[in-house]
């Protein structure tokens, strides 16, 4: 289980500090698919880079199986927006997904086993000696999911995953991320933008307000699985809980800063 226990992160310090995160408490259990959305500058980025060990908390812990996160956790892979930065462009499409193998002490064919399982994961089998330069936005992206996968992670971050694809290949990945998710019961904690994403995607919406940010709200998504494009988003339950979020996101946006985190940790709640 991932925990996040009273998080605060400010960068700089005195009069040029930015507190971005005020107060952040949440979990992800095992195999659970949690998706966490805010106003734009909320701090969803600072928050996945104190999980991934990436930056350290101000105050507050972050606990992985009960163990501090103090560095890139083994157990964990990342998976960020723009794949034009994240991908290697002098290496193939298969030493890219391997690259993050190097660490695992595998034998050579083991990682050509993973690589290539991940790669036909994404469905891209056939594409292992192109180069990245070579794929489409969309496909330059299931690379760098291909990539995650490799590393057989238990937990997959996502950060904004999929908002430099166009509307199809968005819905696409989605799907490909909840039948990935399906077949390995990796837990995924995927920061979007997209309030329609998060309710299909998620069994739960964590909710963040504006900066410094607070858990708002946390939304158990009871949608049947497994979900589908057309029928999921076109039952009633869908449309109230995209209602629901959106309107907590337009409240929060209005709401001045929140005041001390005594009181506001009282007021967000877990299920
Ligand atoms: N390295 C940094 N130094 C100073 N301030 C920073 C730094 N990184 C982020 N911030 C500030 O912290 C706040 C939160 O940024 P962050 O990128 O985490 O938000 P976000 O919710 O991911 O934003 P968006 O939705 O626009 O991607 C912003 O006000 C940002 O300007």
């Amino acid at each position: 289980m991932l925990s996040v226990t009273h998080l605060r992160k400010t960068y700089g310090s005195g009069g040029q500090a930015v507190e971005a995160i005020r107060d952040l408490t949440l979990t992800v259990g095992k195999g659970e698919f949690v998706c966490i959305v805010g106003p734009s500058g909320a701090g969803k980025t600072t928050l996945l880079k104190c999980l991934c060990g990436l930056l350290a908390p101000s105050d507050g812990t972050v606990t992985l199986d009960g163990e501090p996160v103090t560095g890139p956790p083994k157990a964990m892979a990342s998976v960020f927006q723009d794949y034009s930065r994240s991908l290697m462009p002098w290496f193939s499409v298969e030493r890219n997904v391997g690259l993050p193998l190097r660490n695992k002490h595998r034998s050579a064919a083991d990682r050509a086993k993973r690589i290539e399982g991940a790669l036909a994961a994404v469905g891209l089998e056939s594409f292992g000696s192109r180069y990245p330069w070579e794929l489409s936005g969309g496909m330059q992206q299931r690379v760098a999911i291909a990539r995650g996968l490799a590393y057989e992670p238990e937990i997959l971050l996502l950060d904004e995953p999929f908002a430099s694809v166009d509307a199809q290949t968005r819905a696409d990945l989605e799907d490909l991320i909840l039948r990935v998710r399906e077949a390995t019961g990796v837990t995924m904690l995927l920061v979007t933008h997209d309030i329609d994403e998060a309710v299909y995607l998620a069994d739960r919406v964590v909710v963040m307000s504006a900066r410094p940010s607070v858990v708002v709200e946390t939304v158990a998504v009871d949608l049947p699985r497994p979900r589908d494009q057309v029928a999921t988003k076109s039952l009633a339950r869908f449309a109230e809980l995209r209602a629901h979020v959106l309107r907590l996101i337009r409240n929060t946006a209005d709401q001045p800063a929140p005041a001390a985190p005594a009181a506001v940790t009282g007021a967000a709640h877990e299920d």
